[in-house]
């Protein structure tokens, strides 16, 4: 399988509503490759800075890069080279369509390849999430876990240099956030993706993560692995690590 990933890189991103200053110069070097998670508190702009990355949302300064391109010129994305998916929070399946034309979806819309290719590629996405010979089940048949995976898969299909997860865990439970984990660090070896993903779930991104950037109000308030976000002296981040994991991870 080829290996993918691209450099990711923020300088000094503002962004405001009205008066509600939401992203303050941040600043972000992720490398091809990592797996990094944005953790904080709820109406930080974490997903704000998401949907920055993905050009969903355009910046009021700043600039972010993709392998040193620019995303924005002048307040507009920049048409792009490198292909970014985004795994949403509700998974955002079609109920009436089966796995595989889910899966199949972004591939027939924009004819990417032939048909035989398109079926090729479905299978081999649903392999790699642990969904061998699903193909033809209804989606509305499907439990949380078994959606997320699906929608996993359907980003997978664009073969994406970057792939962006909005809250994972929401709406699973324990075992199927454990599961869900798994999946996504074994992504990182089969696939090589940049991965960034947004969560409240502090325990969940230090599994996982090769980097975490804590957000606060606007703000990156810490930065690195996940043993130096455990140990931060950063009263706010312990505040943070206390309330959401109670001690969990020997935090
Ligand atoms: N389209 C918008 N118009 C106005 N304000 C917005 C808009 N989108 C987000 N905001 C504001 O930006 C701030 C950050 O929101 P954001 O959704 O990024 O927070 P978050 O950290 O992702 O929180 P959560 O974990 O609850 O999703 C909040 O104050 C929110 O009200």
């Amino acid at each position: 399988m080829s290996i993918h990933g691209i450099a990711v890189r923020i300088e000094k991103l503002n962004k405001s509503f009205g008066s509600n200053h939401v992203l303050k110069d941040i600043d972000l070097d992720i490398a091809p490759g990592e797996t990094f998670s944005i953790i904080g508190p709820s109406g930080t702009g974490k997903s704000i800075l998401l949907r920055h990355i993905i050009r969903l949302e355009t910046p009021d300064s700043g600039q972010i890069y993709f392998n040193d391109q620019p995303v924005f010129d002048n307040g507009r994305p920049l048409p792009q080279t490198f292909r970014s998916s985004m795994v949403f929070q509700s998974s955002a399946l079609f109920n009436s369509l089966t796995v595989a034309e889910n899966v199949g979806l972004w591939l027939r819309e924009h004819r990417i390849c032939p048909e035989a290719r398109i079926r090729e590629l479905i299978t081999e996405k649903l392999a790699i999430v642990g969904l061998e010979g699903t193909e033809g089940l209804n989606t509305s048949e499907l439990s949380g876990g078994m959606r997320k995976r699906v929608a996993i898969a359907r980003s997978l299909a664009m073969e994406p240099d970057l792939v962006l997860y909005d809250e994972p865990t929401a709406e699973l439970d324990p075992v199927t956030t454990d599961e869900l984990a798994e999946t996504i660090r074994s992504l990182r070896k089969k696939t090589g993706n940049t991965t960034i993903i947004v969560t409240h779930d502090l325990n969940f991104a230090l599994y996982l993560s090769d980097r975490i950037a804590m957000m606060h109000r606007g703000e990156i308030i810490e930065i690195g692995v996940p043993d130096q976000i455990r140990n931060s002296a950063n009263p706010i981040v312990q505040r943070f690590i206390r309330t959401t994991t109670k001690g969990i991870q020997g935090g």
